[in-house]
């Protein structure tokens, strides 16, 4: 059964979309690899781990013979660091929970897709007051092939019960963008982790949510659905 009762729906990525997380992720993936004499160039963390999934971060480093066991170990690991290094300056990007708040009251139906293990988003729950907003989540352990594939956007919007065309969004990493794209959703780009004109793809491109507005969603939202109409 398809919702109707609004025009569009919203999916929110979590690090570098809600929080700006990805130095503190680069650092501690920097420091982690080091123990293992593993070197992550600026270029590999744009490429393979910004935005995907710590499974397909670990067989890319580690190769693909590396066990699930391992894989969970190694992730564990990991994500304890980039707890301890970000607890102390975890913060939500500008405009976030005014432009969530305003989102509810309209009523707009709104669900977080993100790569990250249920750890984090946890950890980031605990810090920042957004369960309330996102009882649907789709996760790292709820889909087969993470983003850039579209599979969790498509997972998220079968929660949210609104097709594809009807989707909106919020993105910050390449990987994301591509999966929203492949998606065939409307993608909002942030500019935390990549400047505009490094990502193809957008259809609107901001700073923070303090330049998010309602209205102009509205308008990318009927301009995707008559695209696809017309398909
Ligand atoms: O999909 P999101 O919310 O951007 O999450 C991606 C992040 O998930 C983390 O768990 C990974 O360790 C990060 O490297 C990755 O960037």
């Amino acid at each position: 059964m398809k919702n109707n009762a609004q025009p569009f729906a919203l999916i929110f990525d979590m690090d570098g979309t809600m929080i700006d997380s990805n130095p503190t992720h680069k650092e501690a993936f920097e420091r982690f690899f080091a123990q293992y004499d593993i070197e992550m160039t600026d270029e590999d963390f744009i490429n393979y781990v910004s935005g995907r999934m710590n499974p397909d971060i670990m067989k890319h480093f580690f190769g693909d013979a590396i066990s699930s066991q391992k894989i969970t170990a190694l992730t564990r690991e990991k994500e304890l660091l980039f707890q301890e290094l970000f607890a102390p300056k975890i913060k939500p990007i500008k405009g976030l929970l005014p432009f969530l708040k305003k989102a509810r009251e309209k009523g707009i139906p709104m669900a977080l897709a993100t790569s990250a293990p249920k750890m984090n988003i946890e950890f980031v729950f605990t810090h920042i007051p957004l369960s309330d907003y996102f009882p649907h989540i789709v996760h790292d352990r709820n889909v087969k092939k993470g983003k850039p594939a579209p599979e969790i956007f498509l997972k998220a919007a079968r929660k949210l019960r609104y097709p594809p065309e009807r989707c909106i969004v919020f993105e910050d990493s390449k990987a994301g963008v591509e999966a929203a794209q492949a998606a065939g959703m409307t993608v909002v780009v942030l500019t935390t982790t990549h400047s505009a004109g490094e990502l193809e793809g957008a259809d609107w491109v901001i700073n923070d949510f303090s330049e998010a507005t309602i209205t102009k969603l509205n308008k990318l939202a009927s301009l995707k659905e008559k695209i696809a109409f017309s398909k």
